[in-house]
């Protein structure tokens, strides 16, 4: 475990969404020299699909309760979330800023709140 300062963890997020933008074909991202760019040249379906998949080797990882795999396969499932929301214009910040909203109110309470559909 690092112990780099909470506050770090969404500078990082922030960085590689910078660099993601700078990757995006849609502002001159070369995908012949850039994973990401090749990603996103493919459109949702490709992204989407790596989602589904990194996602699945996370349940996998965690079925074999071996945490080096959990880490390095969250990781990839992180990254490819990522560069979807790259896609749809959207930045870590605003998914941090929605975990901070529901920071303490418990997941029961928030359920029971809910109008009856
Ligand atoms: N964090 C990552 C990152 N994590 C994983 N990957 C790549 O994601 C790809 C998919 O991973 P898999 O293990 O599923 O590999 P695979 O099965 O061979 O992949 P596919 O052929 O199915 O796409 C691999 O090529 C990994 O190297 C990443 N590629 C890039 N980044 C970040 O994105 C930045 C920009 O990357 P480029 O666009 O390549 O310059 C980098 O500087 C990093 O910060």
């Amino acid at each position: 475990m690092t112990d780099r300062p909470a506050n770090d963890s969404i500078d990082i997020l922030e960085r590689i969404a910078d660099t993601l933008a700078t990757r995006n074909p849609a502002r001159g991202g070369d995908p012949s020299t850039s994973y990401v760019a090749k990603l996103l040249a493919k459109g949702p379906d490709a992204f989407l699909k790596k989602i589904g998949e990194e996602a699945t080797e996370v349940v996998l990882a965690a079925k074999d309760a071996d945490p080096d795999k959990i880490l390095y396969e969250t990781a990839d499932l992180w990254f490819h979330c990522l560069v979807m929301l790259e896609h749809y214009g959207l930045r870590p910040r605003q998914v941090i800023d929605e975990l901070a909203r529901r920071e303490g109110l418990s997941g029961l309470a928030e359920k029971a709140a809910r109008p009856p559909s």
